[in-house]
């Protein structure tokens, strides 16, 4: 199987790698209808209809149920990471941290939902079509950001660094960065490359948040390709083309977390099966090998 990814390829929410991020947007949606205790996403479900996949749009607003369309895995999945990077922008926040940085932010609805202090400037990085779209459907719906939102239209393979300075970075003040859903979706040297850069920004006391997915064993990643295959199957059934198999980079790459520790974080990591554990939810299946994925956050001393 080939991936359909090539150097500089760009999307919008309805195509290639943009639909990772309105496909996460519907299982918030649907983890929104499920349990509010967890994830609180209001501007999910509305999101999720603008981009306009017939799909997505029926699972989200839950016309249609998730059955096999969407495993309880995802949407399991979906309220507890969205509670785990909430809690570390809060947790930042609450330490006097005013600058946070969402790379990758999809249609994350951060900068809408949580109730970040009087000061805090929060950017969003994606690229252009995603930004683009988000910013102008939630101005049309009335959302009003709870911080002050500004946005960066980039590629995460090229030069961001620039960008996020002309809108105002400021590298002397500490920063709070999340890579949330992202990493699997850059080819190895340019998580690297992201890893180095957002360091090389971060004054200390900083603090970073991602996933850290463990390098496979043999067969892991086939399982992998043949359960996102067959979701695509159903998927295509109902009408949606989304080849999920060959959006991600495979193979093996360095590891976030001790890659991160190497540059001088302190980091902590809890596998999303302890998050699911945590909040009396089971892994009830986990084709996805999601299993082992760690959670990290922590800050940099340098
Ligand atoms: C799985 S989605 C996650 C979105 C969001 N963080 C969330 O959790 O809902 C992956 C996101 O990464 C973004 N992305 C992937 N590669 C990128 C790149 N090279 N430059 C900019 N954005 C990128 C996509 O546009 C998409 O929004």
């Amino acid at each position: 199987m080939t991936s359909t990814r090539h150097d500089g390829d760009t999307w919008d929410l309805a195509s290639s790698v943009g639909t990772t991020a309105t496909a996460a947007a519907a299982a918030r949606a649907i983890a929104t209808r499920e349990d509010r205790s967890l994830i609180d996403d209001p501007f999910a479900e509305p999101l999720v209809r603008a981009v306009g996949v017939d799909l997505l749009t029926r699972l989200a607003s839950g016309e249609l149920p998730p059955g096999d369309l969407v495993e309880q895995s995802a949407i399991d999945v979906a309220k507890v990471r969205t509670r785990f990077y909430d809690d570390f922008f809060l947790d930042a926040a609450n330490a006097g941290i005013t600058q946070a940085v969402i790379l990758a932010s999809g249609l994350d609805s951060r900068a809408y939902r949580l109730a970040w202090p009087t000061g805090t400037v929060v950017y969003e990085l994606d690229q252009p079509q995603v930004v683009e779209f988000k910013t102008r459907t939630l101005a049309e719906l009335g959302a009003e950001p709870t911080a002050e939102r500004r946005v960066t239209a980039v590629d995460l393979r090229d030069d961001w660094p620039a960008a996020l300075r002309t809108a105002g970075f400021d590298p002397a003040r500490p920063t709070a960065w999340s890579a949330e859903g992202l990493l699997g979706y850059l080819p190895p040297e340019a998580q690297d490359r992201l890893l180095d850069t957002i360091t090389e920004l971060s004054a200390p006391g900083s603090r970073v948040a991602t996933e850290s997915r463990p390098n496979p064993k043999p067969g892991d990643e086939e399982a992998t390709k043949e359960s996102l295959n067959r979701t695509a199957e159903r998927w295509r059934a109902q009408g949606f083309e989304a080849d999920m198999a060959k959006l991600r980079y495979f193979g093996e790459r360095n590891e976030a977390a001790p890659y991160l520790t190497g540059l001088g974080w302190t980091l902590e990591g809890r596998t999303i099966r302890e998050l699911l554990t945590a909040h009396n939810l089971p892994l009830k299946d986990d084709d996805l090998r999601m299993g082992g994925v760690l959670y990290v956050s922590g800050s940099l001393t340098k």
